[in-house]
């Protein structure tokens, strides 16, 4: 499942105290991780070193490094769907992730898909229903509602794994590329809500490579040699340094379908 619904604990700190600092509301400490090699011969690849990180009510964080640097391993360990070697995280309120590849269950069509994670939020099938057309409506899906996800293009897919961690209005927000296949209009409409969200006071941190997103986030770290910085701007160090995805949600690399969005595979229809 991609989102996790109610806030949680891991490693030794207890509770889902945030450490005594009440806006705190997702907290990493030391957190080690290092993939034991398949091959018995090959060392294991270290990803993370002690990585610290905290997010607070309200505020958005941009979390960027280069391809492989660990970022994704990090907010796997963040939102609880892999433990870390060492350290701890601490969570409280509800927690809302898309991960970089969606969980989404093909088959279904995207109205039951939001029906599935309603259900399991323990939301109304009215909340459902209210927080469904809402959302379909900001990200331009209303009209694949009945579609099976299968069918979707990469870009809408993305819209409704994007979605459904919004649904239950969580208190802290871990994107991981959630943009990805976005069409330019989207791309605004998901800027659009994330200000709405921290306004409200939702917590978001977000997985980036875009040099150009740098100033919408109010801090930046950066994951190098498995360390966590708080970047001040000037490094250069965001992003992969001169990919095409410096550009916007989709790069240059992409097709656009007939709707404008992109597509990562020209088989799909919707
Ligand atoms: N399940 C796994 N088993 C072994 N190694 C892994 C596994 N998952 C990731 N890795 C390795 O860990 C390192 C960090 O991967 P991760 O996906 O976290 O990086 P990333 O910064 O999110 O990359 P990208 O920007 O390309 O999405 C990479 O060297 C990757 O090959």
């Amino acid at each position: 499942m991609p989102n996790i619904p109610i806030g949680d604990e891991d490693g030794t700190t207890a509770g889902d105290e945030t450490g005594g600092d009440e806006a705190v509301v997702l907290r990493g400490a030391g957190i080690e991780k290092t993939y034991d090699s398949r091959l018995p011969w090959r060392r294991g690849v270290d990803v993370l070193d002690g990585v610290d990180l905290e997010v607070r009510a309200g505020e958005i964080v941009g979390i960027v490094g280069a391809n492989g640097s660990g970022k994704s391993t990090l907010m796997r360990i963040l939102v609880g769907a892999l433990d870390p070697d060492g350290g701890s995280v601490t969570r409280s309120g509800r927690v809302g992730w898309c991960p970089q590849e969606s969980l989404l269950y093909d088959r279904l069509t995207v109205a039951e898909t939001f029906d599935l994670f309603g259900a399991a939020y323990g939301l109304s099938a009215e909340a459902v229903a209210d927080a469904r057309d809402r959302l379909a409506d900001r990200l331009d899906f209303e009209r694949f509602l009945d579609y099976q996800v299968r069918h979707l293009s990469g870009g809408n897919r993305q819209k409704v794994n994007l979605a459904v961690a919004l649904l239950h209005d969580p208190d802290v927000l871990l994107l991981d590329e959630p943009y990805t296949g976005f069409d330019w209009e989207t791309y605004l409409a998901f800027w659009e809500l994330t200000e709405e969200l921290t306004e409200r006071g939702t917590a978001i941190a977000v997985i980036s490579h875009f040099v150009s997103e740098r100033e919408r986030f109010d801090r930046i770290y950066e994951l190098r040699d498995g360390d966590l910085v708080e970047s001040d701007g000037e490094s250069g160090g965001v992003g992969d340094g001169g990919t095409a995805e410096e550009s916007g949600p989709a790069g240059e690399s992409h097709a656009a379908d007939a709707d404008g969005d992109a597509v990562s595979d020209p088989t799909e229809v919707a």
